[in-house]
């Protein structure tokens, strides 16, 4: 399913004292089968944007078009179910959504909110269990027995069982250790690759960036500042540290060239050589140019 942002402007609380503009001006393409990530200093309008990608915003100005929908500023939608039932949105801890007694509860809930029956949903909740990697004896526990990092997953496998066309991720690996990061991260994006699943990321880590997405969006002050290919983006590191993304990050960034780019493409071309060269000068001189 194909998400196309056009002109999108949004304003939380529009019309009162409060009015705040989040977005303007935003138009984002995300072809079927594309894991896009969006990156941008805190405050630059990455969850507002992800948050038109299932319709739970409505542009103030703008359109969204998601597959054969168009939700446009200023007029009203009738059924937005099936959108959100093809748009899955795993929110930043989305363990503190868990609320049913039992893991399988919570995990079929959704898919019975959008009119699955009870035993096809709890084959999916067996299933999307699975994926994330946890042992079916969880089925019958209260998730709140489990430690944060299950808590984690089944929130996540809740979301997989709805069988979603489109994954939106808005840091989800928030708050986890460096292992159950990276698992995590390794499931998406297995599923994107096998399933051909949309994988939308917002994320403070340029080394996920890098290493998992076929596109990176950056925001800033409520635009879309650049867009491009990880190799493109990341072709102007200081670039991205005037913006405020974290140096450290760009540390890592610069032990995973080698292995995203050895894994990633075929040879390393001289442009990205010299990326790696500028990366440690500008780390040599302490930051500062
Ligand atoms: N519910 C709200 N009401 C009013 N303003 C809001 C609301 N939510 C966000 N904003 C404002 O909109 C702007 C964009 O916020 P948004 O949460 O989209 O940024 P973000 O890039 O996702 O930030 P972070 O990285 O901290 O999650 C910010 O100025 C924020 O203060």
């Amino acid at each position: 399913m194909d998400i196309s942002l056009k002109n999108v402007e949004y304003r939380y609380q529009a019309d009162s004292p409060f009015e705040h503009l989040a977005i303007s001006d935003v138009s984002i393409d995300i072809p079927s089968g594309t894991y896009l990530a969006i990156i941008g200093h805190t405050g630059s309008g990455k969850s507002t944007v992800l948050q038109h990608l299932n319709a739970l915003l409505k542009p103030t100005k703008g359109s969204v078009l998601i597959g054969s929908r168009e939700i446009k500023a200023g007029r009203k939608d009738k059924n937005l179910k099936s959108i959100r039932e093809n748009v899955g949105i795993v929110f930043q801890f989305p363990e503190h959504q868990l609320f049913e007694e039992t893991v399988e509860k919570d995990i079929m809930f959704g898919p019975m909110n959008f009119g699955v029956s009870e035993s096809d949903a709890k084959a999916r909740a067996k299933e999307a269990l699975q994926l994330v990697g946890l042992p079916e004896d969880i089925l019958e526990k209260s998730p709140f027995d489990l430690s944060g990092g299950q808590m984690r997953r089944v929130a996540i496998a809740g979301v997989l069982a709805m069988e979603p066309d489109v994954l939106v991720l808005d840091e989800p690996t928030a708050g986890l250790d460096p292992r159950g990061r990276k698992e995590i991260m390794d499931l998406f994006y297995t599923l994107h690759k096998k399933r051909n699943l949309s994988t939308v990321l917002v994320t403070h880590s340029m080394e996920d960036a890098a290493k998992y997405a076929d596109e990176i969006v950056v925001m800033h002050q409520g635009k879309v500042l650049t867009k491009g290919t990880p190799e493109q983006i990341f072709s102007d590191p200081v670039a991205l540290i005037e913006l405020g993304l974290d140096v450290p990050e760009v540390i890592g960034l610069q032990l995973k060239i080698e292995e995203t780019f050895h894994t990633k493409f075929s040879k390393i071309s001289l442009s990205e050589r010299e990326l790696a060269e500028m990366i440690a000068e500008f780390l040599r001189g302490g930051g500062q140019r």
